[in-house]
């Protein structure tokens, strides 16, 4: 996430033919790159970023998928070979395509931008200390929620255990393991209780002000992330139909921002052709979205609850450095977090339903 570092090629630069050999290309004019501009595409209509690289991997190998701008609607996707760039753009432009809930992409070639500094995006966002200050109904966060010698009990129990290695971050499973590809739960591999480790965590929990108890006791999946330096997530609500409606978030060892954003009703899932696809589309048409960043510190709990689990994509920029009321806040050499959830047994029947993947 965080910066684009590829935009949208300048039409003039297009008509121009300028920034590309378009020699062999029966688009005669248009600047070849290994890197594309994908309009109506992203974790806003519903398709999250390792969805889209796993569609556009059948042409080559995929370096990567970026946000293009803050809309969630856009993305740039970034290929090793200009030709496997070339073969998607004739394949996918313009065209409802099946393997991304049918939705029609608007593509071009995508230009270097000059450099921007990575942090101007939270430096455009305030970034508030508290839960309350972000305005987020359902939103808590509990400073010092264990200790720091119960957080280096935490982080020395996880690293005497076997890390998944993910594209960029490691992670580990307890409970139920989550699937990435299909963003769920696999509820048929039960991997035991939760482990001992994180029963003092689990017990201060129950201790939560205002909060039902059965939904308090009953967590029962964990998820160990464990993010170097610069490595954020990519927005995202956390599957609706796979977890029930409390969301517990423990940060250990270094800190990060955490964004929030709410993208206007509407813009969510709606069925390829209908006036919100274009307006997810047009480039002049992406402020349909309320932003918020909450600081998270080491030893914090954050908790997510009603609309903030239900309505609010979450996400953590791709910085290496965060600017948090002038002060400039280095990640650390690792964040490390236990994501506490209580799977899911039936539908979800939130008062969400825009955003629930039950009730669409
Ligand atoms: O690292 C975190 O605090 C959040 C992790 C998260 O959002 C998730 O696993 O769904
Ligand atoms: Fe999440």
């Amino acid at each position: 996430m965080g910066l684009p570092r590829f935009g949208r090629p300048n039409p003039k630069a297009e008509e121009r033919g300028g920034g590309g050999n378009g020699g062999d290309d029966d688009r005669k004019g248009i600047p070849i790159s290994p890197n594309l501009y994908v309009a109506n595409c992203g974790p806003a209509v519903g398709l999250p970023l390792d969805a889209i690289a796993s569609v556009f991997r059948r042409f080559g190998q995929v370096k990567g998928v970026y946000a293009a701008d803050d809309s969630g609607g856009r993305v740039i996707v970034c290929y090793g070979e200009e030709s496997s760039a070339g073969a998607a753009l004739t394949a996918f432009h313009g065209r409802p395509c099946p393997d991304l809930a049918g939705r029609t992409l608007h593509i071009r070639y995508s230009v270097l931008q000059p450099t921007t500094t990575s942090t101007s995006q939270s430096q455009s966002l305030p970034v508030c200390l508290t839960a309350s200050e972000t305005n987020i109904p359902g939103l808590h966060l509990l400073p010092d929620f264990i200790t720091p010698m119960e957080e280096q009990e935490l982080l020395a129990a996880v690293d005497a255990r076997p890390w998944i290695s993910l594209a960029k971050r490691r992670v580990q499973h307890y409970g139920y393991p989550f699937c990435y590809q299909m963003r769920n739960v696999n509820t048929k591999q039960h991997l035991g209780e939760l482990p001992s480790f994180v029963a003092p965590v689990l017990e201060r929990i129950s201790s939560f002000p205002n909060l039902d108890d059965a939904a308090k006791l009953s967590l029962d999946q964990l998820t160990v992330n464990e993010y170097p330096p610069g490595v954020g997530l990519s927005p995202h609500i956390d599957t609706h139909s796979a977890f029930e409606g409390l969301i517990f978030s423990l940060s250990l060892a270094g800190p990060c921002i955490m964004e929030f954003r709410r993208y206007a009703q509407g813009a969510w899932f709606p069925k390829a052709g209908s006036s919100a696809d274009m307006d997810v589309a047009n480039p002049d048409n992406c402020s349909n979205v309320s932003r918020r960043a909450i600081y998270l510190p080491p030893r914090s709990m954050l908790l997510l609850s009603g609309e903030a689990r239900y309505a609010w994509h979450h996400y953590i920029p791709h910085h290496k450095i965060d600017i948090v009321n002038d002060n400039v806040i280095k990640r650390g050499s690792r964040r490390v977090s236990f994501t506490l959830r209580k799977v899911r047994r039936g539908p979800c029947q939130c008062e969400f339903p825009l955003y629930c993947d039950s009730q669409r």
